[in-house]
C-alpha cells in the first residue's frame, strides 16, 4: 500500500482511525473464554464492528506472544481474516524488532513473507543496518519509534547533543535518509502535545503513527493542529479505549459506537486542518 493509497482510504472514510488489537485475555467478556479460539472470537468480532469507521488495524504482538502457540494462531487468524474480508485496511505488526542485519532480516520474512502485514514497529536504537532489511518488500512499511507516549520517553529521547539537538530529532533526520516516505512512517505519541510541531519541522510530509489518545489521555485535537499535513499524515490508534469500552454481550456494539465517535471527530478536524 502506498501513501497515496492510505490517503485516498482516509479521504473517504474521514478517518484516520487505527484501532489497536491488544486482546487481553482477562479483559474481553470473559462468556467468551468458552470459545475454542476467544482471542479470535473477540478479534473478529471488534473487526466487524470498527471497520467502516477506521482505515487501519494495529495487533500489538505482545498481547499474542504470551499466549503461546494458540496466541500465534489467534494473530495469524486475525491477519488473514483482515485481509480477505477488508483488503482495503492498512495492518500494522506492532512489534518493536530490530536487531543485527541478520536477524532482522528473519523478523522482516515473519511479518512480509511468511504473514501479509502492511507494516512494523521497529526499534532505531541499533542504526541503519538492523533497520535496512525491512525495508526490502516492495509495498511495505517500517513505523519507527521516534517519540513515544510514554512517560519513560523522557529518559533517552530528550537528551541533547552539544549542539543542542535532542536525541529524537535526531533519529528522525538520520533515518528518513534511509527510505523513501512510501516506505517509513514514524511512531509519535499523541501525549507529546506541541512537539508534533517539531517533529513536523523535520519530517513534513511523513505520515505518523499515534498512539496515545483514549486510555493515556492524548489530545487528538492537539495532534491534527500541530502534527497534521496536507495528505492527512496521521494514523492515530486507540486500543484499550475502543476495545473494552464494554465488557457485556454488547461488546462490539460499544466498540462500534466508540469507533464511530472518534470518526465524527476525526471528520470535523480534517475539515479544520486539513
Ligand atoms: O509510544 C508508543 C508506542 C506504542 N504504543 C502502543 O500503542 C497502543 C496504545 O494502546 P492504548 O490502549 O490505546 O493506550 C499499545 O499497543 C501500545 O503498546 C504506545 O502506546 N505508545
Amino acid at each position: 500500500m502506498t501513501k497515496q493509497d492510505i490517503f485516498n482510504q482516509i479521504k473517504k472514510k474521514q478517518s484516520f482511525l487505527c484501532v489497536g488489537l491488544d486482546t487481553d485475555l482477562t479483559k474481553i467478556p470473559q462468556y467468551l473464554l468458552e470459545n475454542e479460539d476467544p482471542i479470535y472470537t473477540f478479534n473478529r468480532a471488534i473487526i466487524d464492528a470498527t471497520a467502516p469507521y477506521c482505515v487501519a488495524f494495529k495487533p500489538n504482538l505482545a498481547f499474542y506472544e504470551s499466549e503461546g502457540i494458540n496466541g500465534w494462531l489467534a494473530f495469524s487468524k486475525t491477519v488473514a481474516y483482515i485481509r480477505q474480508r477488508y483488503p482495503e485496511m492498512f495492518i500494522i505488526a506492532d512489534a518493536k524488532r530490530g536487531d543485527i542485519g541478520n536477524t532482522s532480516e528473519m523478523y522482516a520474512a515473519t511479518f512480509f513473507n511468511e504473514m501479509d502485514l502492511d507494516a512494523v514497529t521497529v526499534a532505531p536504537y541499533m542504526g541503519e543496518d538492523s533497520v535496512k532489511p525491512f525495508l526490502g518488500y516492495r509495498d511495505k512499511w517500517v513505523i519507527l519509534l521516534a517519540l513515544t507516549s510514554n512517560r519513560g520517553s523522557h529518559d533517552f529521547q530528550f537528551t541533547k547533543d552539544e549542539n543542542g539537538e535532542r536525541l529524537f530529532e535526531k533519529v528522525l533526520k538520520v533515518s528518513k535518509e534511509w527510505a523513501t516516505e512510501d516506505q517509513m512512517m514514524y511512531v509519535v505519541g499523541a501525549t507529546q502535545g506541541k512537539l508534533f510541531e517539531d517533529v513536523r519541522k523535520i519530517v513534513p510530509d511523513h505520515f505518523l503513527l499515534v498512539p496515545g489518545v483514549g486510555a493515556q489521555g492524548g489530545s487528538l485535537e492537539e495532534v491534527c493542529q500541530y502534527g497534521m499535513n496536507k495528505s492527512c499524515g496521521l494514523l492515530v490508534n486507540s486500543s484499550r479505549g475502543i476495545i473494552y469500552a464494554d465488557n457485556s454481550e454488547d461488546f462490539a456494539l460499544s466498540a462500534g459506537k466508540e469507533a464511530r465517535k472518534i470518526q465524527l471527530e476525526m471528520k470535523a478536524l480534517l475539515e479544520i486542518y486539513l
